[in-house]
């Protein structure tokens, strides 16, 4: 199996307040996240993160509007990069959420978010997120898909 490449974005409104969107179907159904999936061949991140949340919810942003958060790496088996992940947070964007076939939306104030009902690595990294501070974050999991071991480490550049 080959390594995916993919956006997460989260938009965020009045400072305070994030966008997840509950999966619909397919991979982990019933989950709140970001929005985002899979590069096309020959796209930049920047372009996917703002294809795929069109696609996903109707919003509009411009890439220029988009910060650029960092990287999370998902390897299963302990020893297999599976996934990467590009992140970004925009805080400008046109138009409402809107339910499609894969997400539905929902605001969600950043001290109260559904960590129950979200990826649980998510829990280790969304505070970078709300205080947009850019980072790296590596999990792994078993072959259950359960995470056993993960690092996150802010980046600080000057
Ligand atoms: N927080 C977190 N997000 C993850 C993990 N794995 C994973 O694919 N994601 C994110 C990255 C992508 O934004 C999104 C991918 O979902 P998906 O694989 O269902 O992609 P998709 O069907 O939407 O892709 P596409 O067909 O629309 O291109 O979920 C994970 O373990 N934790």
């Amino acid at each position: 199996m080959t390594m995916l490449e993919q956006t997460l974005i989260f938009i965020k409104r009045d400072g305070d307040e994030i966008l997840l969107g509950l999966k619909l179907r397919g991979f982990e159904i019933g989950k709140w996240n970001g929005y985002g999936g899979k590069m096309e061949i020959g796209e930049l991140p920047a372009e996917c993160a703002k294809r795929e949340l069109f696609e996903e919810s109707g919003l509009v942003v411009e890439v220029a509007d988009l910060k650029y958060l960092g990287i999370l790496k998902f390897y299963r088996s302990e020893k297999i990069l599976d996934r990467l992940v590009h992140l970004y947070v925009c805080s400008v964007y046109k138009g409402y959420p809107r339910t499609t076939e894969e997400m539905k939306p929902k605001w969600f104030s950043s001290e109260a978010l559904p960590f129950k009902e979200m990826w649980e690595d998510c829990a280790h990294w969304i505070e970078f997120v709300v205080k947009e501070i850019k980072f790296t974050g590596t999990f792994y999991s078993d072959n259950m898909n359960n995470l056993v071991n993960y690092c996150v480490e802010a980046i600080y550049l000057n």
